[in-house]
Order: structure tokens, then C-alpha cells, then sequence
């Protein structure tokens, strides 16, 4: 494990100026252009709040049908993408299949001016889904299935996908509410990757290949799955305690649990977890639920660790059905709006993104001669 320095990893650094969104200022914790999450989570479906992000206002009920239409009419896969999704092999991780499609697409339907960067961006919203379900039921199932899809929103055509039938609607409530959540953070990792892509003024299909990599790793986004392979471990919560001492005690990192940012909450822990707990009810689960609560106790008695964005997503995910090497993948189907309107935030307002280093190796010296090498 690195040694981790103080001050590193540019904490508490300003690295540029957002309209987007506001991460742990005091009062309202999270905000999208200036809505608090938690009212959007109530009150919105995803495809609201994706247009409100890439477009700076609430749909009206027309806008909003008209964007739902729009999207779900570019729900389709071009054939040499299928061709490219059905040689990926069944233990990839999805995470780089939909790196791969990503990339793939870039290629097929190329962003030529910023002027088509609102239009790569419906297309990418509208067709991953398409792309991680069409692999995972080629590689999984031996199935080619249709990913034009009916579905009224973008977490009703992926759940359709996956399962092979329509999903219900607490199911499809819980996604609109889970893609609300994960839409937007300011400048996490994979965000600022975009940013840093988007300031050399590539295309918007590089910035968002480089941020899925970004989002990949059990630090950020792949903390979802990392949290639901610990808990589905423990058999009770007292179980779940004595592991977690157990972790805590060898100075275990666990996944799901602290922030960069937020010093004592993650506010989107709170409305994950009402949903969590009333999925849990829906199957009629004893286990992994009260494990989870176990968890999030003992951490904040043992360390004042507080549950992030992600632990009780393990859950919420388990209990609808998704495998958990998915995880991941949605949480990109979500960002994908926040990535999309910071890179058109970048090249709104552009310089190319080049900190210094401190240089720390060594002094000025001479290239010896190859015979002289050790
Ligand atoms: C949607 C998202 O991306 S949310 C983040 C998802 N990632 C995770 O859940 C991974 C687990 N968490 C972590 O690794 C970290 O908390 C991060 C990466 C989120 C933040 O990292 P940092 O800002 O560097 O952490 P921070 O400086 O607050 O850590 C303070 C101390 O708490 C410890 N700590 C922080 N998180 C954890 C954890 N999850 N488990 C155990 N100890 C932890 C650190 O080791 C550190 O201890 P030390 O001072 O003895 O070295
Ligand atoms: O902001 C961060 O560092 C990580 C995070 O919670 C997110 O990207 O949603």
C-alpha cells in the first residue's frame, strides 16, 4: 500500500470553478444547481435531473416528454458495436466492457464539432444500458437480445434488459432515485479526468472513456461492488461485528465507508438506505439488511466512518435482482451526465489543465557509457 503524504492527492486544493454542483457545504450537503439531492430525489425522475444538468433548468411536462422520446429513440446498437460486445469473454468485468463500447462507438459515431456534444451525450445516456446488457446476455445466456425497448425511462429499459421482463414499479422508482444520486459530485476522480481530457479539447467519447477507468477502482466508484462481496460474508450482524473489529484491528481498508470531502455524512446515504430498507422489507430479507445497519453502527462507534454513497447501494442492488459485478456499470449510466456537463463546462471556458510537480529524484548527472553500467 502507498504511504500516503499530507496535503497529497490535491485535498482542499481549488483546481477550477463548477455551476454544477455543490459537495458538503454546510445546511444543504449536496446540490445540483442549487436543488438540494435529497428534494430532487423525491420529487424527480432521473431524466428530469440529467436535463437539468446538462441543459441548467427543469424540464417543463413537454421538454420532459420530448427528452424521454428522444432518448428512448436512440436506445439501438449499431451492428459493428454487437460484433465487438459478443467477443468480449463472459469474465471481463463489465466495468471494461462498457470501456470497450464506449471507445467502440467513439469510433462508429465519431463527435466532429462541439456543436454534436449534446447529441453524443443523449446517445451515450440512451444506449449504455443497451451496451452492458446486450454483452451480459450474449456472454451470460447465449441470448442476442432487442435493447429498443418500449420502457419509459432509462432504469425501466435497463432492468427489462437484464431480467427479460418489464420491471415493477418500486423497482423502477428505486432507479430513477439511484441514478438522481449518483448523477452529479463536483470534482471526484473520474470527473476531474473528463475535465482534464476535455481542457486538451478532445472528443467527448475520450473524456468519458478515461472517466469510466477512473470510476473503475474500489476507491471511487467500484466501492459499490467491493461493499456488497464484504457484507454478503456475514451470515448476522453479530457476525458482521466481530469481522469488522476484526478489519478494523489489521487496519483494513472498508469499502462503502468514508469520504474525501464530506466530514460526517454523505447525504445521499440517508435516502439509499430508506430505499434499501423498504426493498428489503419487498423480499422479506433478515440478513443482509440488518448486517448492513450492523456495519454502518460499528464503524461510526469504532472510527466515526460514516457510510458513503455506496454501502447501502450493495444492498438496494442485491435485493432487485443485479449481479453484483453491475454495480458499477449503473453508477456510469448515472455520471455519465455529471462528466458530460463538466466537459462542456471546460470547453465553455477552456485552458488546458497542467499542474507543476515537485520534483523529488535525482540531481543533474552525466549518461554513462553502456560499458560502464552497472
Ligand atoms: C461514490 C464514491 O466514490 S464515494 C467513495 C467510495 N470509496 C470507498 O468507499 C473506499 C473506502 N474509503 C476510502 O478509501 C477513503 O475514505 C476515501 C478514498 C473515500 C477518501 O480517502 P481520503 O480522503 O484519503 O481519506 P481520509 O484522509 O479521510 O482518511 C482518514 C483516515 O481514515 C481512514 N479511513 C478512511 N476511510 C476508511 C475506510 N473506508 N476504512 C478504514 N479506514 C478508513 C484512513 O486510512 C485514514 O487513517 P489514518 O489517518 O490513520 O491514515
Ligand atoms: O466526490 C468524491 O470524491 C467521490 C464521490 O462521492 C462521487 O464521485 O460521487
Amino acid at each position: 500500500m502507498a504511504k500516503v503524504l499530507k496535503g497529497a492527492g490535491l485535498r482542499g486544493q481549488v483546481a477550477g470553478k463548477t455551476a454544477l454542483s455543490t459537495v458538503g457545504k454546510s445546511g444543504s450537503g449536496l446540490t445540483y444547481r442549487g436543488y438540494d439531492i435529497k428534494d430532487l430525489a423525491k420529487q424527480c425522475q432521473f431524466e428530469e435531473v440529467a436535463y437539468l444538468i446538462l441543459k441548467g433548468k427543469l424540464p417543463n411536462q413537454q421538454e420532459l416528454n420530448e427528452y424521454k422520446q428522444t432518448l428512448r429513440s436512440l436506445r439501438g446498437l449499431p451492428d459493428a458495436l454487437k460484433e465487438v460486445l459478443e467477443r468480449i469473454p463472459a469474465d471481463a468485468h463489465p466495468m471494461d466492457v462498457l470501456r470497450t463500447g464506449c471507445s467502440m462507438l467513439g469510433n462508429l459515431e465519431t463527435e466532429e464539432s462541439f456543436d454534436q456534444q449534446q447529441q453524443a451525450t443523449d446517445r451515450m445516456l440512451a444506449c449504455f444500458p443497451s451496451i452492458i446488457c446486450y454483452w451480459y446476455r450474449y456472454s451470460h445466456d447465449g441470448v442476442r437480445i432487442d435493447v429498443e425497448t418500449d420502457d419509459d425511462s432509462i432504469g425501466a429499459h435497463f432492468l427489462h434488459m437484464l431480467h427479460g421482463k418489464k420491471s415493477n414499479s418500486l423497482h423502477e422508482q428505486v432507479m430513477h432515485v439511484s441514478l438522481i444520486l449518483y448523477a452529479e459530485h463536483e470534482f471526484n476522480a473520474s470527473t476531474f479526468t473528463a475535465r482534464v481530457c476535455a481542457s486538451t479539447l478532445s472528443d467527448m467519447h475520450s473524456c468519458v472513456t478515461g472517466a469510466i477507468g477512473s470510476l473503475r477502482g474500489p476507491l471511487h466508484g467500484g466501492a459499490n461492488e467491493a461493499a456488497m462481496e464484504m457484507i454478503e460474508g456475514f451470515t448476522s450482524p453479530e457476525h458482521a461485528e466481530k469481522e469488522m473489529l476484526g478489519k478494523l484491528e489489521r487496519k483494513e481498508k472498508i469499502m462503502g465507508f468514508g469520504h474525501a470531502i464530506y466530514s460526517d455524512s454523505d447525504p445521499r446515504n440517508e435516502v439509499i438506505k430508506t430505499w434499501a430498507k423498504k426493498l428489503a422489507e419487498d423480499v422479506g430479507d433478515t440478513v443482509l439488511y440488518p448486517v448492513s445497519e450492523r456495519c454502518e453502527e460499528v464503524m461510526w462507534r469504532e472510527k466515526k466512518l460514516f457510510c458513503n454513497a455506496d454501502f447501502f447501494h450493495a444492498s438496494a442492488y442485491h435485493f432487485m435482482g443485479i449481479p453484483t459485478k453491475l454495480f458499477t456499470p449503473i453508477f456510469v449510466m448515472s455520471r455519465l451526465t455529471g462528466w458530460a456537463a463538466h466537459v462542456m463546462e471546460q470547453r465553455a471556458d477552456n485552458r488546458i489543465i497542467r499542474p507543476s510537480a515537485d520534483y523529488n529524484g535525482e540531481a543533474p548527472r552525466n549518461v554513462p557509457p553502456m560499458a560502464e553500467r552497472d
